[in-house]
């Protein structure tokens, strides 16, 4: 019998590639909505009812009203927006986190699809603090470089449509006052006592993210080398399809592009620097580990069949 799957926001950047990506499937039926009816809540609400799996692809307030349309029925809910992320009864959707996460998430009828510069840092911070090899009170600070298309339809048009003004061509740092959205979820999940100092930055390429973290190893417990803590990452994704540790070493020439998984939906970790000062980076698509693949691996965690099923992996 074929998972009958809604996309709330089937029109959306993410909800379009889960489309994409789902349409292709023989084990899966979509529900469809009418064009004009997509916004209708009575028409979503049966939408919802006749779904086992629903993705919402949606705006946080729209989030908020699709999970209240679908109280009652048996749907289970995986939610791309921020809205729920932390909220309780809710289940972190980035299985790597451990064992026991991948379990939860297996189970769960309300899973939170993590927020794509959040899976970044998350990937890079949380297998030092699971271990505690870092401090809960580490003052993390990290850099995520992301393609135009994190921005929604919204900034796809700005970028795509018309002439572009000068400093659309340049790379531009954003959530300068410290108060992105991602913030609490990286705290959260990461176990960390104090926010990291956050800068996002926006460029004129259309999906793929590089979140960089630089750290002091005299600041890890036991200044490890940086052998050590290469070591750390290869052990804690040892098991993962969609997390790739390069080997002890490998910096791929020494340029690391910030588009270079776009397209696909697993997760790259480098480890870069020297015994004193690491630089670690997390290289993925925001469309992809960051929104839509890691979505789609969640729903076959879900199914309990392969989680890379219907996903476009590296080798
Ligand atoms: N883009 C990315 O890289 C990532 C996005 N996300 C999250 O995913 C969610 C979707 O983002 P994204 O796809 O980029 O956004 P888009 O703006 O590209 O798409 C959102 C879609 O939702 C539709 N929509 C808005 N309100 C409603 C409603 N009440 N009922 C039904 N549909 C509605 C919009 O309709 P219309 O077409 O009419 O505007 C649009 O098609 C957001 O919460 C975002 O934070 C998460 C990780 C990464
Ligand atoms: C370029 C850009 O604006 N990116 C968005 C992140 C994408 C997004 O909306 O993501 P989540 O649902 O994961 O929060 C931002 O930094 O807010």
């Amino acid at each position: 019998m074929k998972t009958k799957v809604f996309i709330d926001g089937h029109e959306g950047t993410t909800g379009l590639r889960i489309h994409e990506r789902l349409s292709k499937r023989s084990d899966i039926e979509l529900i469809s909505i009418h064009e004009e009816l997509r916004k209708d809540t009575a028409e979503i609400k049966e939408c919802l009812a006749a779904a086992d799996i629903a993705f919402l692809c949606l705006p946080d307030a729209a989030a908020i009203e699709a999970v209240s349309l679908a109280e009652g029925s048996k749907v289970r809910i995986i939610d791309t927006s921020t809205a729920h992320r932390t909220a309780t009864g809710w289940t972190y959707g980035f299985p790597e986190l451990s064992k026991e996460q991948y379990i939860q998430i297996a189970e769960s009828s309300r899973v939170g699809n993590p927020g794509c510069h959040a899976s970044g840092v998350i990937s890079v911070i949380q297998p030092l603090r699971d271990i505690d090899l870092m401090p809960a009170d580490y003052p993390v600070t990290a850099f995520s470089l992301t393609g135009y298309s994190g921005g929604g339809k919204k900034m796809i048009k700005q970028y795509e449509k018309g002439e572009k003004t000068e400093e659309l061509l340049a790379p531009r740092q954003y959530g300068l006052g410290q108060k992105h959205k991602h913030l609490k979820e990286i705290v959260d999940i990461c176990g960390l006592s104090q926010a990291p100092i956050f800068s996002p930055i926006v460029d004129d390429y259309y999906s793929g993210m590089e979140v960089t973290i630089p750290i002091f190893t005299k600041y890890l417990k036991g200044t490890p080398s940086f052998k050590d803590v290469w070591e750390v990452y290869a052990a804690h994704y040892e098991n993962c399809p969609f997390v790739h540790v390069l080997p002890f070493g490998e910096d791929k020439g020494g340029f690391l592009a910030g588009n270079g998984k776009s397209g696909y939906d697993d997760m790259e970790i480098i480890v870069t620097g020297n015994d004193d000062r690491l630089v670690i980076h997390s290289i993925f698509d925001n469309l992809g580990k960051g929104a839509s693949g890691a979505a789609i691996q969640n729903m076959n965690i879900m199914m309990g069949i392969d989680p890379a099923t219907g996903l476009k992996l590296s080798k």
